[in-house]
């Protein structure tokens, strides 16, 4: 067939041998951790568990409340389990608190740096306050959680020294008000973060949920690299733990099934762009992207109705900065940090 010169592919794609390795020798389920397994394995390892919370009063208290009995009082696995008060203005810190966290507030522990916005932000706090060897992040606004959530990003890091960092997968319905679609949930994920994995990370293209916000490392690596502030952090973590460990040291592990309280579009929107945004830093690292450039850094986007509504638009217009900054990695600052938490 003629196609006026353009580059004929005379086979079907096919996933690349990499990616299969990798997701075949790196993947394992949460069944795969039981807990009698990791206690055993635990030896003189230390865990923390960390969940950064913005308005998760509905939430926060439960999964606090399954990890304390299940994986505290019942067994010592988790040491510490922390819940950072990302500017909270509803009651997030109290809930935590009294479902048995140790809260910490964002501001007080970057006290005497940049102040700097969103989840990136407050993980970086919370690595700074927790003093595990071993490290989980989880979501708090997750629902139906369980224990295994914990059990499974930790099991590896427990069992295999040659593992740095867990990233946890899942099943993702969206769940509407009025309606259930199975696997409709994680859209940013599959419109904006897994193309731009794929297309210039390839190698990470095995991850099932690059943007799970539910993982675990070891301290000593997750203190190496900087932290994007807001939601770019998956992202960059994920481009810069493959730089500075290698594909070989990353695994990830199926968690089953994940619900969580959805964002509307306008803020996925937001949050893409902030996503651009880091790989474009990513990028100019590797000199893909020309040095000194920078992408706009406003997103205009279009609110229905509204008291400020343009007549012939019959919208108004919402403009918001979806620029991203970066806390540094934590072991360069180390000594400029409060030394104590200071509850929030
Ligand atoms: O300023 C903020 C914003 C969010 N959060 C917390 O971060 C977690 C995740 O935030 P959420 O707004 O629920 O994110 P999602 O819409 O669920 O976004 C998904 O995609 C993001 C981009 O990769 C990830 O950061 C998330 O973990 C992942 O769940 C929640 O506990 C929030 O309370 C903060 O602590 N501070
Ligand atoms: O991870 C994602 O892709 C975003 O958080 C959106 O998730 P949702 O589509 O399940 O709300």
């Amino acid at each position: 067939m003629d196609l006026g010169g353009l580059p004929v592919r005379d086979t079907e794609p096919t996933v690349s041998p990499l990616v299969e390795a990798w997701a075949t020798y790196r993947t394992t389920s949460a069944q795969d951790w039981p807990t009698r397994r990791l206690m055993s394995a635990k030896g003189e390892n230390r865990v923390s568990v960390v969940l950064p919370a913005r308005n998760e009063e509905a939430t926060v208290g439960a999964i606090v409340a399954t990890i304390r009995e299940h994986l505290m009082d019942r067994v010592p696995l988790v040491d510490e389990l922390i819940v950072v008060d990302s500017r909270s203005t509803d009651r997030t810190a109290q809930v935590a608190r009294a479902a048995g966290a140790e809260v910490v507030g964002q501001d007080e522990m970057t006290r005497g740096l940049p102040r700097l916005t969103g989840k990136g932000d407050a993980l970086w706090a919370g690595l700074a306050a927790a003093e595990g060897d071993v490290v989980a992040f989880i979501d708090a606004d997750l629902r139906e959680f369980r224990p295994h959530f914990v059990t499974g990003l930790i099991g590896p890091l427990l069992v295999d020294p040659s593992v740095e960092f867990v990233k946890g997968f899942y099943h993702r319905p969206l769940v509407g008000a009025t309606s259930v679609e199975t696997d409709g949930g994680g859209r940013v994920t599959e419109l904006m973060a897994r193309p731009l994995l794929n297309l210039f990370w390839p190698e990470l293209a095995g991850f099932v949920q690059p943007l799970a916000g539910e993982y675990a490392g070891r301290r000593e690596v997750l203190e190496r690299v900087p932290f994007v502030t807001g939601y770019g952090v998956e992202t960059a973590m994920l481009i810069d733990l493959l730089e500075l460990v290698g594909l070989d040291a990353l695994a990830q592990v199926d968690l089953g099934e994940r619900k969580h309280r959805h964002q509307d579009t306008a803020a996925l929107g937001r949050m893409s762009a902030q996503i651009m945004h880091t790989a474009w830093t990513r990028l100019q690292r590797r000199g893909w992207a020309a040095p000194g450039t920078s992408p706009g850094t406003i997103l205009t986007q279009f609110r229905r109705g509204g008291s400020e509504a343009l007549p012939n638009l019959d919208r108004e217009i919402v403009v918001n900065d979806v620029s991203v900054q970066e806390r540094p990695p934590l072991a360069e600052l180390r000594p400029r940090l409060p030394r104590r938490r200071v509850a929030a």
